[in-house]
């Protein structure tokens, strides 16, 4: 069986991310950004991450943050993904294996900027510009983009807009080495639909667990 990343962000509720995580999702995120509508508190980051723990591993999404709040994370979560426009010599400052370093992708230039952290092997995530806002926008990548980012490094996570319609066609086209979920699979923001979450991870989990 290949190894995979299969996140699912935006989580607000325990309960909620304890289900995803029983149904098979390999990372559960949520997001420590005041201006998403998916914000949550840090006690609220450590009840959840505690009840996935030994499941899932917990991910701490940010935005440009101070280092001493990563530090602060990183003692209730098991990764941060940084998801703005955070330098190389700061993300530097937390262990590797901690990281994810995502990258809104809008055209040929931004995947330049990707480049120094696939030379030190960073995870990486690709997810859609938007003027409007950081992430969780549901707004897709451009496919060939992805694809090319994707031949260039292999721990590449693709998300931006993915659902249960459109995730199997993607992962055929693109490969990634996981995939990164959120509005598309929600009832309203912070708030996932089960029977949606369910069957994306089931079309995700075929993917990779099959022999192809
Ligand atoms: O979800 C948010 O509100 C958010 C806010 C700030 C930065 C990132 C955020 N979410 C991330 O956005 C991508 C794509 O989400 P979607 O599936 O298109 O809704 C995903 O990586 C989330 O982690």
């Amino acid at each position: 069986m290949r190894d995979y990343i299969l996140k699912i962000c935006g989580l607000t509720d325990r309960k909620q991310a304890e289900e995803i995580a029983y149904l098979g999702a390999t990372h559960i995120g949520m997001i420590y950004f005041e201006k998403s509508p998916r914000h949550i508190d840090l006690e609220k980051i450590k009840e959840i991450s505690t009840g996935i723990k030994g499941r899932a591993k917990s991910v701490a999404v940010v935005v440009n943050p101070a280092e001493k709040t990563v530090w602060k994370l990183l003692e209730i979560v098991d990764i941060i993904q940084f998801h703005g426009e955070e330098s190389m010599q700061f993300v530097s400052s937390f262990p590797k294996e901690k990281v994810i370093k995502a990258f809104r992708i809008k055209d040929e230039t931004d995947i330049e900027k990707i480049k120094p952290f696939v030379e030190e092997n960073y995870t990486i995530l690709i997810d859609a510009y938007s003027e409007k806002a950081y992430g969780g926008t549901g707004k897709q990548i451009n496919p060939e983009l992805a694809k090319k980012v994707v031949q260039m490094h292999r721990r590449t996570v693709l998300s931006g807009g993915l659902s249960p319609e459109n995730v199997e066609k993607l992962l055929r086209q693109i490969k990634p080495y996981g995939v990164d979920a959120s509005s598309k699979l929600e009832i309203k923001p912070g708030v996932k639909d089960l029977k949606k979450v369910k069957e994306f991870i089931e079309r995700v989990k075929r993917f990779y667990e099959s022999d192809s």
